[in-house]
């Protein structure tokens, strides 16, 4: 079997190579969180790739790490498989240290890197006879696992296949094969469905969502919060190597759009209606951090209000964000009426997980 030195490398560090370290399949430490990040930093020169993360995921969850290009998310995750350590802080998997017992740890991991090795001349079930026998797996224990793997990931019929004739969506599933080999319980996946199409997608996240009912906790990282949404029982949101936001996605898709987008159809004086609500929402915004309108001009208000509070008039139409509750939105437009404003349509739209992770992110890179 031909391999790169990067990939023989990480197989090793991957696996633990020898038989004497495999542990039987999974095997748990019997913590409820399998996977922890605390106070984690990675530095490399002047770049903090990852600084001072600290997040857990419980034991069966999935859990969606998503940022931008150069986040840090690749570097939290080799860290996770040992395959780098920490600057500073630790990281645990299934209760084991991966600065003390990294061995322990890669016997209860399963790494799915962002990108394929190079093992052109092998089929797929040599490939992944050749990891089982890394984990320290024989004979027929061996065999049934191989059998398990590629019925699990649908690749039985390509067995016999060489790497080099495989579809991308199969190349990711045989990668998935072969970081499930050894049956670990925690699974750490590095954007495992870049360039798949939307079927592969599907396929892939039905899978996931099925390992995580057998009881694996899985990591799997993304540039996009809407393709992780639906599969992740929580999400943590990272950005030049800090964490922004961690919690279910509907958690922070709750806290941070509670800004919701209003557009009102003022028939005549839109930009009167516009000044009064410019003035409504500043008073508002003042009150809450409880400084007194009249000490601010009305230039500063505009530039140290939240962009909660911008407010645009195209024709008739005026347009802002208002932080509060459909009541509050109701109290809003019956006080413009009261005030003589003709509204005659009002449209509210609730941001996207799009809209929610660009507010969350800034697309600042390092
Ligand atoms: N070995 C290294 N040496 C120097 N800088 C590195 C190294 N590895 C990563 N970095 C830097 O650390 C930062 C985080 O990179 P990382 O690959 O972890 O991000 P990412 O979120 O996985 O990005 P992408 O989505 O593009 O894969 C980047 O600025 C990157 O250039």
């Amino acid at each position: 079997m031909s391999t790169t030195s990067q990939e023989s490398q990480s197989t090793a560090q991957a696996t633990g190579t020898s038989a004497s370290n495999h542990i039987s399949a999974g095997v748990h430490a019997g913590t409820a969180d399998c996977i922890e990040l605390r106070r984690l930093h990675r530095y490399f020169g002047k770049t903090h790739a990852v600084h001072d993360i600290s997040f857990s995921v419980r034991r069966g969850h999935v859990f969606g790490y998503i940022g931008p290009n150069g986040a840090g998310k690749t570097t939290s995750m080799r860290i996770l498989a040992t395959l780098d350590l920490p600057s500073f802080g630790d990281a645990f998997v299934d209760g084991f240290s991966v600065v003390n017992d990294p061995e322990l740890v890669r016997s209860r991991l399963g790494f799915m890197p962002d990108s394929f090795g190079t093992y052109r001349d092998v089929n797929c079930e040599e490939y992944l006879d050749f990891f089982a026998r890394a984990y320290g797996l024989t004979g027929r224990d061996r065999t049934r696992r191989l059998r398990e793997v590629l019925e699990f990931t649908g690749t039985v019929g390509m067995k016999d296949k060489p790497i080099r004739g495989l579809s991308k969506g199969m190349k990711q599933r045989l990668c998935l094969g072969r970081a499930l080999v050894h049956d670990p319980a925690v699974l750490i996946l590095d954007e495992p469905a870049a360039g798949l199409d939307p079927r592969a997608r599907i396929q892939l996240r039905q899978m996931i969502r099925q390992l995580a009912n057998r009881g694996k906790t899985v990591l799997i990282s993304s540039h996009i919060l809407t393709e992780l949404a639906e599969m992740c029982d929580s999400v943590g949101i990272i950005e030049q190597g800090q964490l922004l936001a961690t919690g279910s996605v509907e958690d922070i898709q709750r806290q941070r759009a509670q800004h919701r987008e209003l557009t009102l159809r003022v028939l005549e004086r839109a930009n009167d209606a516009a000044d009064l609500i410019r003035n409504h929402l500043a008073e508002q915004s003042s009150k809450s951090n409880g400084a007194p309108v009249e000490n601010q001009s009305s230039e500063t208000d505009e530039q140290s209000l939240p962009p909660a509070s911008q407010v645009v008039v195209d024709g008739e139409l005026v347009r802002f964000e208002f932080e509060g509750d459909v009541r509050d939105q109701a109290n809003l437009v019956a006080w413009l009426i009261g005030q003589g404003f003709l509204i005659a349509e009002v449209a509210a739209h609730k941001k996207s997980l799009e809209d929610v992770f660009l507010q969350v992110t800034e697309g600042l890179v390092q």
